[in-house]
């Protein structure tokens, strides 16, 4: 029997999402709380305002109806911003089946709470088994999945069956599946790259060149591994494609929404206007406050996130949070280690 599968919502990453389970012959809902964008969808088959002109499976269904989308869904993928997935989580609650699996491809934390989004779901959704949620994240722009172009990806739940199920909704001969048991890896390192790909996009915006750039990265990596380690996340996650992989894309991307952000505010264009300019969800925006708090929660040194935290919201100059940067106390690369001579 044909699989149902539902993808809310219909963003940029959604829609491709959507496309890769049509071409692996999924039976695929659409939801959108946008009426119009539901219509262009059945009747044109295109995304236009996140996908230009691509053309999507006309077997792609949009639905207005989140009821229609999720009482009788085999699988609920779940990729609302960050900022929506409680009250998307809370107003499914009412129509879902237990058995349904849940995966979620948003990359964030919540704002307040600081909770991870599987932590997110785990309070909106108790009647559900939390090992059962499935996080999908790596190297994946939706611009590339929509064409078809060669991506890999990762897919983590406490549960392997969970993990699996979800893998083989999605595998396909272009889009390529891993899975992971570490959940709050994978949610972490998809999360905190995208602070880093702002901090990339200024890097370039000022033209500091590709050494700070591969710093950047690297020194990037760095604090991602130390304060997901904290909260949990095995460490070798942070090597695989939710770690390096996606830090790789999102710098180094013309697709990237956070780096376009962080290269717009280095022409010295105010935040709200960058992010009303963008037109897209910029996630890294938000998550450089999360991270700041977390790293203040768990008392980490994130040195980048916090210099980023003071050009985002204190209004320092990027060039002066470059120079701080440089002028840290001297260290050991492995901080954690003793300095030996
Ligand atoms: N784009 C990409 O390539 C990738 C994105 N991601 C992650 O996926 C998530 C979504 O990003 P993306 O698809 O790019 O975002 P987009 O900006 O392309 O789309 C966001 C969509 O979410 C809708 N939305 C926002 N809040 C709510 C809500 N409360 N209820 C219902 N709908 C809502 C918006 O609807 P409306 O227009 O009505 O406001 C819009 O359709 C992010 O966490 C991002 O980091 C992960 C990997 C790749
Ligand atoms: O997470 C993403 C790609 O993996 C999308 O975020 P960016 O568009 O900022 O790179």
């Amino acid at each position: 029997m044909t699989q149902k599968v539902s993808v809310l919502v219909a963003g940029s990453w959604g829609t491709a999402l959507a496309s890769v389970l049509a071409d692996n012959g999924k039976e695929v809902q659409l939801w959108s709380r946008n009426e119009e964008q539901v219509v262009e969808i059945n009747e044109k088959h295109t995304n236009s305002r996140f996908l230009k002109e691509i053309s999507l499976s006309p077997s792609i269904i949009a639905t207005n109806s989140l009821q229609d989308a999720v009482q009788d869904a085999d699988a609920i993928i779940m990729v609302v911003p960050s900022s929506g997935m409680r009250e998307v989580a809370s107003r499914m609650r009412p129509f879902l089946k237990k058995e349904t699996l849940i995966i979620h491809a948003t990359k964030g934390f919540e704002t307040g709470t600081l909770k991870r989004m599987t932590e997110v779901l785990a309070d909106e959704l108790p009647e559900m088994d939390p090992k059962r949620f499935v996080v999908l994240s790596g190297p994946s722009h939706a611009e590339e999945v929509i064409c078809k172009m060669p991506t890999t990806v990762v897919v983590a739940a406490e549960d392997l069956q969970a993990a699996e199920a979800a893998q083989d909704l999605l595998i396909t001969q272009y889009f390529r599946v891993y899975t992971n048991p570490d959940v709050t890896g994978v949610e972490v390192g998809g999360a905190l790259k995208n602070i880093i790909g702002l901090g990339a996009g200024l890097t370039d915006g000022l033209d500091f060149g590709d050494n700070a750039k591969a710093a950047l990265v690297t020194r990037g990596l760095a604090e991602i591994t130390r304060l997901g380690t904290a909260m949990g996340a095995n460490p070798l996650t942070f090597a695989g494609l939710a770690g390096i992989g996606d830090l790789i894309a999102t710098c180094t991307s013309r697709h990237s929404r956070n780096w376009r952000a962080g290269n717009k505010l280095a022409k010295g264009i105010p935040l709200d206007e960058v992010l009303q300019e963008m037109g897209m969800v910029v996630e890294g925006v938000k998550t450089t406050k999360a991270a700041y708090d977390l790293a203040s929660r768990y008392e980490v040194t994130m040195p980048i996130t916090n210099e980023l935290h003071n050009v985002l919201f204190e209004g320092k100059s990027p060039q002066l949070a470059a120079r701080d940067l440089m002028g840290r106390v001297r260290t050991h690369e492995m901080e954690e280690l003793p300095m030996t001579r």
